[in-house]
């Protein structure tokens, strides 16, 4: 089976002009076939607060009315996406922009307004991967933004973990996915303000002890829940850390274990 790498990116790389063009340089010379997830959650609080739309996060995760769904649609699938596609081709890597409507990729129920409402957020049903696999075939990266529909016609806000979770266990039968999620530290921390406290390897149980003392919270709390769904559903490996993990083996980072 060929390998196929799922890699989200998130804010701190797409915040910091220098950051995200080294890394999409050095994203662009994997030469497996591979498929970029960004997020963008930090550029889209900026931009509501400049319109005065008041933003509103309860458990990591954006209540999205009207006016924040369109300020998230022209900020993930518009602003950053295109963006990163054109320095993508500029590196010489042809790639294509996606949201989870553009080829029915991915389709989301909207998420039960009991007992917290979110809004328009999806929660992901089904993935199609007959369209990117077409492309995958061909040597085009696909890119994928936050966002999928409901196939009647509604975009919806999904958090980009999920994205590249489902994504992964979506091809997972196709390839040997591995999924990557880099992010500002070097991984999870046993001290979240000592990088250099890299915990090398986490698996079910010591997930929970890890929970239930606290060493784990906010974001990295639905981010480990999406390894977990991803590990558990036949991908076959699922990294946390720098990015510089993917050009690097003695980096240290998280891996992921049953
Ligand atoms: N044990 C831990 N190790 C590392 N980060 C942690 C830990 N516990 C909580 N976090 C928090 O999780 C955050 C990452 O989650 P999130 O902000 O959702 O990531 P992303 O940048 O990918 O969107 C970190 O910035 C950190 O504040
Ligand atoms: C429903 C929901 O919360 N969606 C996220 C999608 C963006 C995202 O996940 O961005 P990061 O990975 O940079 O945090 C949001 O709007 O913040």
């Amino acid at each position: 089976m060929k390998t196929l790498k799922i890699i989200k990116i998130g804010g701190n790389i797409i915040d910091n002009e220098a950051a995200l063009q080294q890394f999409l340089s050095d994203f662009s010379t994997i030469t497996t076939p591979k498929i970029l997830v960004h997020g963008g959650g930090k550029l889209a609080t900026k931009l509501a607060q400049q319109m005065q739309v008041d933003v509103k996060m309860v458990d990591g995760r954006r209540i999205t009315d009207q006016e924040t769904l369109d300020i998230i649609t022209m900020v993930y699938a518009g602003k950053i996406n295109k963006n990163i596609v054109a320095q993508l081709q500029a590196n010489n890597c042809n790639a294509i922009g996606f949201s989870g409507a553009d080829g029915n990729t991915i389709v989301s129920d909207l998420r039960p307004s009991k007992p917290i409402d979110y809004g328009f957020a999806g929660d992901v049903k089904k993935v199609n991967t007959e369209t990117l696999e077409i492309l995958l075939n061909n040597e085009i990266t696909p890119v994928f933004c936050a966002i999928t529909h409901d196939k009647n016609g509604q975009l919806l806000n999904t958090n980009a973990d999920t994205i590249a979770s489902e994504l992964a266990i979506g091809f997972a039968s196709k390839y040997n996915t591995e999924l990557y999620y880099c992010f500002e530290k070097n991984g999870v921390l046993k001290n979240v303000n000592n990088d250099h406290s890299v915990i090398e390897n986490i698996n079910t149980e010591s997930y929970k002890t890890l929970v239930e003392n606290k060493v784990i919270f906010e974001g990295m709390l639905p981010k480990l829940n999406n390894c977990f769904h991803a590990i558990n559903h036949q991908v076959q490996k699922v990294c946390i850390g720098k990015s510089d993990m993917l050009f690097d083996k003695n980096i240290k980072h998280t891996t992921i274990t049953k």
